[in-house]
């Protein structure tokens, strides 16, 4: 049986994915602890969408291994206690009120029905969708679609949190409700792997943070050492060192641990 308990919550070894003859990941390696809020960052088409879905098993690599809380993610059943999605567009009934389509997850999730109305009604109070909760989502905003999305993703107290763009189009109250969540979720030992383009978030929530580029593995430390690294001058700021090492052209010393095929930092 494999363990759950393990202090390595993502460990990813030399991940590749191929399209036909487009290569999206080419050797990325991850290992990250057990309650990091892991920023995941990278410019269009760098290959996070991919990444993520190797890493939930949604996808197979081409080659390479994925083990989250110790499981191997080609085990399905195994993994989904211990991980939850939201993808960048999640997946809800539009004919569904909140209330239903948690119900409904709480379900899938096996949840015993007193845990899941405990923990639905704390929800919606919680994201302050209660007294929405029973129209139809079809009704509902981009930000109340949002955090239904998000209580989703987490109505099963998954160990892991996977989270792509999660903020992304959101008002600014409903996005810090959102990173409130994160922050919370990782005080109480969640690992999150967080992918996004809003540079603030990530330097708000993040421990740790990878840049992705063309598939590679770029940088990857502490939020203030991939910046400083980036010799990216006075004003240092994550913004600049995303640009600096996702340039093409940067020389970027010392990066450390960047996982396999990793260069040019
Ligand atoms: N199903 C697919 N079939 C063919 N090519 C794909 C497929 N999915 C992704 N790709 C290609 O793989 C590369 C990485 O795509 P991916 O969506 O992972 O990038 P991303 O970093 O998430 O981009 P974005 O920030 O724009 O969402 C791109 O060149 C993309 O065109």
């Amino acid at each position: 049986m494999p363990s759950t308990h393990t202090t390595t919550a993502i460990d990813a070894d030399d991940l590749r994915k191929r399209y036909g003859s487009e290569v999206a990941l080419d050797g990325v390696s991850l290992s990250i602890s057990t309650g990091t809020v892991y920023g995941f960052l990278g410019p269009n088409g760098a290959g996070k969408t991919t990444t993520m879905r190797l890493l939930t098993g949604l996808a197979r690599p081409s080659s390479g291994t994925v083990r989250v809380c110790g499981v191997d993610v080609s085990d399905r059943r195994a993994l989904a206690p211990h991980v939850g999605y939201l993808p960048e567009t999640p997946p809800l009934y539009e004919e569904f009120s909140a209330r239903e389509q948690l119900e409904y997850v709480a379900d899938l999730r096996d949840l015993p029905a007193d845990v899941a109305e405990a923990r639905i009604e704390r929800y919606l109070t919680e994201f302050e969708l209660g007294e929405d909760a029973d129209k139809r989502i079809e009704a509902y905003s981009k930000g109340m679609k949002q955090k239904t999305a998000f209580v989703q993703s987490v109505i099963h107290d998954p160990d892991v949190l996977f989270l792509d763009e999660p903020t992304s189009g959101l008002d600014p109250r409903a996005a810090r409700r959102i990173r409130e969540s994160i922050l919370a979720f990782a005080d109480s030992g969640t690992t999150v792997f967080l992918s996004t383009h809003i540079l603030p978030v990530v330097e708000a929530v993040a421990d740790e943070v990878g840049v992705l580029y063309e598939g590679r593995l770029v940088a990857e430390g502490a939020p203030e050492a991939v910046t400083s690294r980036a010799e990216t001058g006075e004003s240092g700021s994550l913004e600049d060192a995303f640009l600096a090492v996702t340039s093409g052209e940067s020389e970027v010393a010392g990066a450390g641990e960047t996982g396999g095929g990793s260069e040019g930092v």
